[in-house]
């Protein structure tokens, strides 16, 4: 009896794998979504959606106003296809990409040096967001593994943790290629990093400017400094490039070229992967699918986590890649006729096996509020194979942990896509990016919101230039008698609260000092 079930469920699973597998052999891509508990009536229920992604895209293909709160073109994939983009961009995007591949291949031949006349060994990334998370997922899932330049991050205004990378760069920081990268050129965080890394140059008697390059939109603030102080050299970013998706510009080129990426091989993965899903029908296109997978598993509302389980280290940082790429691009409040509608797929992950050591035991016994996205790997290794046990090498048992933890989801209806590459390439790289943009633009479709902008960001850095601005006041205001946080407040107009917080931060850097009171309340602040 028992045995005859398993059979049935075993056939039965059998069946819909083969009904929902589609593989692109030559690109050597497949996706499996019979692990997700929809409907085949799906396709019908949502044709009328579905013709509607795609006519939107082929429109923001042809270079429609597709960010219409901005005003915007969205041309990321003129990135990797230029004969698509409006004709008078297309000249200027072959020549950015050509411009930067040539100035990695002349720093690489010794015909852009240092200022002390020696080969660059290192680069040095200051950018954060779309314009860092693209250069280090690069830099982590394809580059050799001894690169021709080694690459280290400012992708943050924590100065400790610049520190620590200026005091690892020790001496070599002479020969350190500094690459700001700024879509907006305005951005704070990055600004900080340009000035600690122009401090740490400095600091060594070298002169930043010979050692930099700027990656940012023609006028910006940073464009502006990049000219005054006569840096190396500039390279454009588009208004029609959103971060999220610049990798393919010379915000990602520039180091993954110097990092010794194929960088013609990533953009013809890209390029690819998007003639695979452009015209393909619902039923056979990945990012169709992939999109009709996350609304069907979150009811259109995003109601269930997308979980990114890569199994390959290379591909750790491609679930934080996917975070920003999905989230900013998805979680909106206002849906594209105005209405509030807070939508949104919280993505997180990290990578297989070792996430079943961890967070994997709630995926299969706790709440069910996920779907996972497997990434196989095919190719385990690129060296000789080494067998653990008679018969088993370690990329067998990565295999059989991929195999088993699908298995063990299904078996308590927990849902999953598997994804599968040949291996971790530029190539594959670049198709497994391009068929996320391309599955966020139809999902946006699919719930009519703008996937382009990212009004939400501004708050935040609003509240924190008013907190920075009142900082100052507190500070000035801070004397020898020690003032509450209350007095401090009422005072300066400043709510208590924040001149608590003010003040501790203040005394915590050696700015104020503090005596402790047993409140917060309590607390006196006083000038150093
Ligand atoms: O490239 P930048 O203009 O410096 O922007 C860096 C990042 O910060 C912004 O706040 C946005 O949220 C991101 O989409 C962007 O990639």
């Amino acid at each position: 009896m028992l045995l005859r079930r398993s059979m049935s469920t075993t056939s039965s699973h059998w069946d819909r794998f083969q009904k929902f597998f589609v593989r692109y052999p030559q690109i050597g891509f497949s996706i499996d979504i019979s692990r997700m508990s929809f409907e085949e009536s799906l396709f019908e229920t949502q044709a009328p959606a579905i013709e509607k992604a795609f006519a939107a895209m082929k429109e923001l293909e042809a270079g429609a106003i597709a960010n219409p709160d901005e005003g915007r073109m969205v041309g990321h994939y003129w990135l990797r296809n230029s004969s698509l983009a409006p004709a008078e961009l297309r000249a200027e995007i072959d020549g950015t990409l050509d411009a930067t591949l040539d100035f990695a291949a002349d720093v690489h031949a010794g015909k852009i040096l240092a200022a002390n006349g020696q080969k660059f060994t290192r680069v040095l990334v200051v950018g954060i967001g779309g314009s860092a998370l693209g250069p280090q997922l690069v830099a982590q899932a394809i580059t050799p593994a001894n690169p021709p330049l080694a690459i280290d991050f400012f992708d943050n205004t924590d100065p400790d943790g610049m520190d620590r990378i200026v005091a690892q760069m020790g001496d070599e920081i002479a020969t350190t290629l500094t690459l700001v990268i700024s879509k907006s050129g305005g951005t704070k965080e990055t600004r900080n990093g340009m000035l600690e890394a122009e401090a740490a140059y400095k600091a060594k008697g070298l002169e930043f400017a010979k050692h930099a390059v700027a990656v940012t939109g023609l006028g910006s603030e940073l464009d502006k400094h990049a000219i005054a102080q006569g840096w190396l050299t500039r390279f454009p970013m588009w208004d029609w490039v959103g971060g999220r998706t610049s990798v393919m510009s010379a915000v990602g080129t520039i180091a993954a070229a110097l990092q010794g990426v194929d960088v013609r091989q990533f953009l013809a993965g890209a390029a690819a992967m998007d003639e695979e899903t452009r015209t393909r029908p619902a039923r056979e296109n990945a990012a169709m699918l992939l999109a009709l997978m996350w609304f069907s598993a979150g009811k259109g509302k995003g109601a269930k986590d997308m979980v990114v389980l890569p199994y390959k280290d290379r591909l750790v940082l491609f679930s934080k890649y996917l975070q920003q790429l999905v989230m900013e691009s998805l979680g909106k409040e206002h849906d594209l006729d105005g209405n509030v509608v807070n939508q949104g797929i919280a993505v997180y992950g990290n990578k297989g096996s070792t996430d079943q050591h961890a967070y994997v035991q709630q995926l299969r016994d706790g709440v069910n509020n996920f779907f996972v996205t497997f990434i196989q790997v095919a190719k385990a290794r690129d060296t000789a194979g080494f067998e653990v046990e008679p018969g088993f090498t370690s990329g067998d048992y990565l295999q059989g942990f991929l195999r088993g933890t699908r298995a063990a989801l299904a078996e308590k209806g927990r849902e999953s896509i598997t994804l599968s590459v040949e291996e971790v390439s530029a190539f594959t790289l670049g198709l497994l990016i391009g068929l996320f943009e391309r599955a966020v633009g139809y999902y946006a479709t699919l719930v009519n919101v703008n996937a382009y902008h990212q009004p939400g960001v501004e708050a935040g850095k609003k509240a924190a230039t008013t907190f920075l601005k009142q900082m100052g006041e507190v500070l000035s205001a801070l004397s020898g008698a020690g003032l509450t946080a209350d007095e401090l407040g009422a005072k300066l107009n400043v709510d208590a609260e924040d001149a608590w917080h003010m003040a501790s931060h203040l005394a915590a850097n050696g700015k104020a000092k503090i005596v402790p009171g047993e409140t917060p309340a309590a607390d006196r602040f006083s000038a150093v």
